[in-house]
């Protein structure tokens, strides 16, 4: 579904990536580790079309989104790639069910249709008392797992997480990681995911290291 070829990308004179050829499966669980600065988040913003590679080429069932121009990209961004990062970077101001809905509605998709997915999710997520609930209001296991529940909201073939559990205690990141084995065993759900968590990085059907701007294995 994923083919990277040969990516590189530095940032000035500092080379991070330097030729990074990938392939990911649909309904594969791929972790990405390495020591820090070993240029794990910026391989995933790549790969999530959120950043540009200097060199190499990044295609999506076959087509070579790096070449999408700006506004092509962020539709196809919306439509098929889901993000979950470190801090869950919810609205403060909006509710569970109108965090979730919003890149449904960014979509363009009709408003009803949105929110009763949106619910589904939150329900799915062990998150049906909770819908009208602010970010401030909701434990931080259940502000990500609102977060996972809006990556979630357009159906993405894909999610990329950026170290998805860095912010958790042991108990609701083992919660976040049992959903997404859930989530792939259930929807057949493809997640790439960096991540420091040994367990997670384990469990996963295929780990990937970096180190130095390459990936060993
Ligand atoms: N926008 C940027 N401008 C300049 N340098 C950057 C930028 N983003 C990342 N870097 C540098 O690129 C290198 C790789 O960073 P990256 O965040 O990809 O590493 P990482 O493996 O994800 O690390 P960590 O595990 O600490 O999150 C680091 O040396 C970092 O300082």
């Amino acid at each position: 579904m994923l083919h990277a070829t040969n990516i590189h990308k530095s940032y000035g004179a500092l080379p991070v990536l330097k030729g990074i050829t990938l392939q990911i499966a649909k309904g594969e669980i791929v972790s990405i580790v390495g020591s820090s600065g070993a240029g794990k988040s910026t391989l995933l913003h790549i790969l999530g079309t959120l950043d540009n590679a200097d060199q190499g080429e990044v295609f999506f069932n076959g087509n070579a989104v790096n070449k999408y121009k700006s506004v092509e990209l962020a539709r196809f961004r919306n439509q098929h790639i889901g993000f979950i990062f470190q801090f869950h970077n919810l609205l403060p101001e909006f509710t569970a069910v109108e965090n979730v809905c919003l890149p449904g509605f960014l979509a363009g998709r009709p408003e009803e249709e949105v929110t009763t997915r949106a619910k589904e999710l939150l329900k799915m997520l062990n998150l049906g008392h909770r819908f009208e609930h602010k970010p401030s209001e909701m434990s931080g296991g259940e502000q990500q797992r609102t977060a996972v529940a809006r990556a979630l909201i357009n159906a993405p073939e894909i999610i990329f997480a950026d170290e998805p559990s860095g912010n958790l205690d042991s108990e609701n990141a083992r919660e976040l990681h049992e959903i997404f084995f859930r989530l792939r065993r259930d929807l057949h759900q493809t997640f790439v995911i960096v991540t420091h968590n040994e367990h997670l990085a384990e469990m996963a059907d295929r780990k990937l290291v970096m180190k130095d701007g390459y990936l060993l294995n």
